[in-house]
């Protein structure tokens, strides 16, 4: 990993980032004040639904198109400085290729094109796992492999941060392994890895943060494994319920599940629920983590926003 920045200098840094399209009362608020930056080393998730602006983001990270406000710096430099941007691949919009050419064939235009010998072409056709198929023909690949393809692609000029938007998007569990093997290698060697998506069960596999994007707005940035082992909630099994349900009531946000209580509470007030329900007489039989998947953590902070 080449570091002619000073170390701790992320990757990609975005800076109160902003975008609207249109003017006036007509104008579209696509990205509204994110930021967040992706250290060498890391993969990093771009979490939101359709339409949360993840595309224009991404667009604006690679310098396709201006910000209306805030910036961005790539290696520490702006995003306009080209020695920066040659540190940088992507894959936006899946890939295009020409189906009745072969990967490799693919890829030796795309050097060409880009200015590059090609000589990394079998080594990133070998970190992809399409050696073994690259003379095949582009329009018999699954979309896996034409996925890896778009990372390789993105890899051909060996760069130090990758940008792939929506990368896992059509895989099957087979594929997303195969992802999530690629992009942990490329993390593994220092690279810094920045993608997009709108599934969470992907970015849960792959990614090592995530930041939640929802209408524009970054709504949270954190570990992976701290959105699942900090979530806000506690499940709840005591005994009678309704009488724990009462007792809880008021204090913390209290919900009836399956087998017990919801509490959306953090780890730290488990002590005091365990406290309030003895004091109300009820028999308290447990009290730990409710083990939220990421995509009900998200499918609740999109809701809270949306109210
Ligand atoms: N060129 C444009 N002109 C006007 N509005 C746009 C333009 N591009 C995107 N938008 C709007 O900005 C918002 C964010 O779009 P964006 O494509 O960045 O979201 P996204 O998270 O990538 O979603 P998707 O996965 O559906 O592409 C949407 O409401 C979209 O309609």
């Amino acid at each position: 990993m080449p570091t002619s920045e000073p170390s701790g200098t992320p990757a990609l840094e975005l800076r109160a980032l902003g975008k609207t399209y249109g003017r006036g009362a007509r104008g579209k608020r696509a990205v509204d004040d994110v930021s967040l930056s992706v250290r060498h080393g890391e993969v990093y998730g771009f979490l939101g639904p359709n339409g949360a602006g993840k595309s224009t983001t991404i667009r604006m990270a690679l310098g396709l198109i201006r910000p209306s406000d805030g910036e961005v710096r790539l290696f520490g430099q702006p995003v306009s400085d080209k020695h920066a941007l040659r540190r940088v691949g992507s894959l936006v919009d899946g890939g295009t290729f020409y189906p009745f050419l072969s990967g490799r064939d693919n890829l030796r235009v795309l050097a060409r094109t880009q200015g590059h010998d090609g000589a990394r072409i079998e080594a990133v056709l070998e970190r992809v796992d399409l050696a073994r198929d690259a003379r095949r023909k582009v329009k018999g690949y699954s979309t896996g492999m034409k996925q890896r393809l778009g990372v390789a692609a993105a890899l051909l000029d060996d760069p130090d941060l990758v940008i792939l938007d929506e990368p896992a998007n059509g895989l099957d569990a087979a594929g997303i392994q195969d992802m999530r093997n690629l992009l942990r290698g490329l993390a593994a060697d220092g690279k810094a890895v920045f993608l997009s998506s709108h599934l969470l069960h992907e970015v849960e596999q792959i990614c090592d943060r995530v930041a939640i994007v929802h209408k524009g707005k970054l709504l949270r940035e954190a570990t992976v494994r701290d959105l699942l082992d900090h979530g806000q909630a506690l499940r709840v099994e005591a005994e009678p319920l309704d009488a724990a349900e009462t007792a809880l009531q008021g204090k913390w946000p209290v919900q009836r599940v399956q087998d017990g209580l919801s509490v959306q509470a953090p780890r730290a007030d488990a002590p005091a629920i365990v406290r309030q329900l003895v004091e109300a007489g009820t028999d308290v039989f447990r009290v730990g983590p409710d083990d939220q998947s990421l995509e009900e953590i998200f499918l609740t902070m999109t809701r809270d926003t949306d109210a």
